[in-house]
């Protein structure tokens, strides 16, 4: 494609060399560029991608996109100097694609959590009511029936457009999609067109990247102050900062809440193990997943939809019969009555809710055990306050090891012991193999017991020393529970 093509929408500061210039690639990693390569210069966390640009001309790169230019400039190259190279990459990689975004009626979802389950909920529900659908999630992402296997909850932006060019190819008329924080601070979503954006919740995560629980909040708001007009901004009012989210947006403002007023409301008439029973609109219905958090996904689910014009009556029925992602409150019971639930909850807030949960639909006698991590390389200020929550709210807790990465386990958990107040010393173990943690519960569990092992879901892996190994809480879990039945 022709640069000045690919430029446009893109605000340059100077130009040097041909403009007139055919990129047949985007990269932004300088091991991945061959002839005919724009390579874009990005300051990253770790390094300062400026440093490679030499080394991308002599693989070939015929185009530079930079923040600073080189002292020395090659006459055989061409460089365009911009403010921000991340977003310089967003808008050029949607025009690289053709926009694809633009042709697809594209809902971003945002929040610390619930993401996954709202985006997974809408593209079964728009599956179900027979459109072409695509998803991008944490889990994975989706292009009709196809599954795409997912490297971050938002790719990057030649990932991301190439995926939506791949659904607009294959028939897709809406994709449903999760906007992390890290992709709005890194302009991953920038020159995308959005037809809706939704927002969940904020509670603490993150602040390993963001530093404060403010920048944290403006990261969130800076995805709706990018929407047009013509797309609609739905808020979750029951969060304290539902409304900041709309307060500079130009897109058309609607709320959701169970407790306070809002355009779409729902009130739990019951919440047991078998499902949730709702009244969403005046209307009654009984759904398959479980927890007073699942009534705010299903209810967000239930305002896009209706949002997007379709028949109340039917969204309904249809979100009644889904069950969500995969890994989220994913419960079995044993021949012998021990229920394991496997849930990705990993912030503080999340714990909380699933265990509340589990509270307030457990008959009373039963113990609730809980093995739980903390993830390696990620906000240490959130593993007290996790295993804390633990505590508090389980009769006994196994303090284990979550995707360690880069990090000492042994020291992650000590950062989580630290939260274990002296009265709750007693109910708190720790066991830093997470296969011999999930086996102790199993083995201490009584018949009727609850074992929630929280914080890797849908995960297939555990990352120690930066390896990936094979793992699986729910494989796990299903293992021992049969061979003690
Ligand atoms: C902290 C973070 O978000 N990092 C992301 C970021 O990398 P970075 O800024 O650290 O890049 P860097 O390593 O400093 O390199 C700077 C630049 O030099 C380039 N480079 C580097 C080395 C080299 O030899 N040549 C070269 O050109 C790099 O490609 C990059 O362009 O940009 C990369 C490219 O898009 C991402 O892969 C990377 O995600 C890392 C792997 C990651 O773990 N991210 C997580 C935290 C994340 O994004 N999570 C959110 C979900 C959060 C949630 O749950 O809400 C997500 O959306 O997945
Ligand atoms: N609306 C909600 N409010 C609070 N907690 C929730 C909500 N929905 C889900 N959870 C809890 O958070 C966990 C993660 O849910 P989900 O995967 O949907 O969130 P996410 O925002 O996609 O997370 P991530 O940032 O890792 O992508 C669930 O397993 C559950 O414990
Ligand atoms: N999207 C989140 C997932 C955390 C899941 C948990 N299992 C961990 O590894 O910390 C993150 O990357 O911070
Ligand atoms: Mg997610």
């Amino acid at each position: 494609m022709n640069l000045q093509d690919l430029l446009y929408g893109v605000s340059i500061k100077s130009l040097t060399g041909l403009p007139q210039v055919e990129v047949t690639a985007l990269a932004f990693d300088s091991r991945l560029v061959n002839p005919g390569t724009l390579f874009f210069a990005i300051k990253g966390t770790a390094v300062d991608g400026h440093r490679f640009i030499d080394q991308t001309i002599a693989a070939g790169a015929s185009v530079i996109v930079c923040e600073e230019l080189p002292a020395e400039l090659n006459e055989n190259v061409t460089y365009v100097e911009v403010a921000d190279s991340a977003e310089a990459l967003g808008v050029i990689a949607c025009n690289f694609y053709g926009n694809p975004s633009a042709d697809l009626k594209l809902v971003g979802i945002t929040g610390t959590n619930g993401k996954t389950t709202i985006a997974t909920l809408l593209f079964q529900l728009f599956g179900g009511l027979n459109y072409g659908v695509g998803l991008i999630s944490t889990v994975q992402n989706q292009i009709n029936d196809r599954v795409v296997a997912a490297t971050h909850t938002t790719p990057n932006p030649i990932a991301l457009n190439e995926l939506l060019r791949e659904m607009v190819d294959e028939g897709c008329e809406y994709c449903f999609m999760e906007v992390s924080s890290h992709a709005v601070s890194q302009h991953r979503i920038a020159g995308l067109t959005f037809a809706g954006g939704v927002f969940s919740n904020i509670t603490h995560d993150h602040l390993d990247f963001h530093k404060t629980f403010d920048n944290y909040i403006k990261a969130k708001k800076g995805f709706f102050d990018m929407l047009p007009k013509s797309a609609f901004a739905l808020t979750n009012t029951d969060d304290k900062n539902g409304m900041v989210m709309l307060q500079n947006t130009k897109a058309y403002k609607k709320t959701y809440a169970l407790k306070q007023m809002a355009d779409f409301k729902a009130k739990i008439i019951e919440n047991k193990f078998s499902g949730l029973h709702l009244e969403i609109d005046h209307t009654d219905v009984y759904f398959k997943m479980v927890g007073s958090f699942n009534a705010y996904n299903l209810l967000a689910a239930y305002g896009t939809a209706v949002l997007l014009e379709q028949d109340q009556l039917r969204v309904l029925t249809t979100l009644s019969a889904l069950s969500g992602a995969e890994g989220r409150f994913d419960y079995t019971v044993s021949k012998s009555g021990i229920v394991g639930i496997v849930d990705y909850a990993h912030t503080p807030d999340a714990v909380q809710n699933v265990l509340s949960t589990i509270a307030n639909i457990r008959k009373g006698t039963e113990q609730v055990i809980t093995v739980i991590g903390c993830g390696g390389d990620r906000d240490k200020t959130k593993r007290p306050v996790m295993a804390k929550v633990a505590c508090d709210w389980s009769d006994k807790v196994i303090l284990t090891s979550d995707n360690p990465r880069t990090e000492d386990p042994q020291a992650i958990i000590k950062d989580m012991e630290a939260g274990v107040s002296p009265t709750n010393q007693r109910k708190a173990i720790s066991i830093l193999d997470r296969r011999e943690a999930i086996k102790t519960a199993c083995h201490i569990a009584q018949p009727g017991d609850i074992i929630l092992i929280a914080g890797k879901g849908h995960e297939k892996y555990q990352e120690i020393n930066g390896v990936r190994q094979h793992f699986d809480d729910k494989e796990i879990i299903n293992e021992q529970l049969n061979q003690i039945s």
